[in-house]
């Protein structure tokens, strides 16, 4: 009986926290469209102006700080690390794709 009571517990538990799983997985679709139509704008202006897709300074930089913070937030920064690259290498790819197209971003 005892035991029926602590799965209820159980299910009513996992439900609570899936539900803000559920949120925060939307804010990050939300937060990613908007970094990637920002990326997208400064893909055409780096086509526009003749500039390399990649810049690999600024990625030093962007790196170091995310590992900060992810240390601070108790998050393993060598995840923030790769899930930062992952975002980049595809930013970079739609890049090169806009100077391939001559400044011209694709939708989506
Ligand atoms: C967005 C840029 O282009 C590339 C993508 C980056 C990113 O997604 O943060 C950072 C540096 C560049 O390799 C940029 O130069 O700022």
């Amino acid at each position: 009986m005892s035991e029926d009571r602590n799965l209820d517990e159980a299910k009513r538990l996992l439900a609570g926290y899936r539900s803000s799983i559920d949120n925060i997985d939307a804010a990050l679709i939300h937060m990613l469209a908007e970094r990637f139509r920002c990326t997208k704008a400064v893909g055409v202006l780096k086509a526009t102006y003749g500039l390399p897709p990649a810049d690999p300074a600024r990625e030093a930089q962007q790196i170091e700080r995310l590992r900060r913070l992810a240390d601070d937030a108790h998050l393993d920064p060598d995840f923030a690390e790769k899930f930062l690259n992952f975002v980049i290498r595809e930013v970079i790819r739609h890049h090169e794709h806009i100077a391939a197209n001559g400044g011209a971003s694709q939708p989506g």
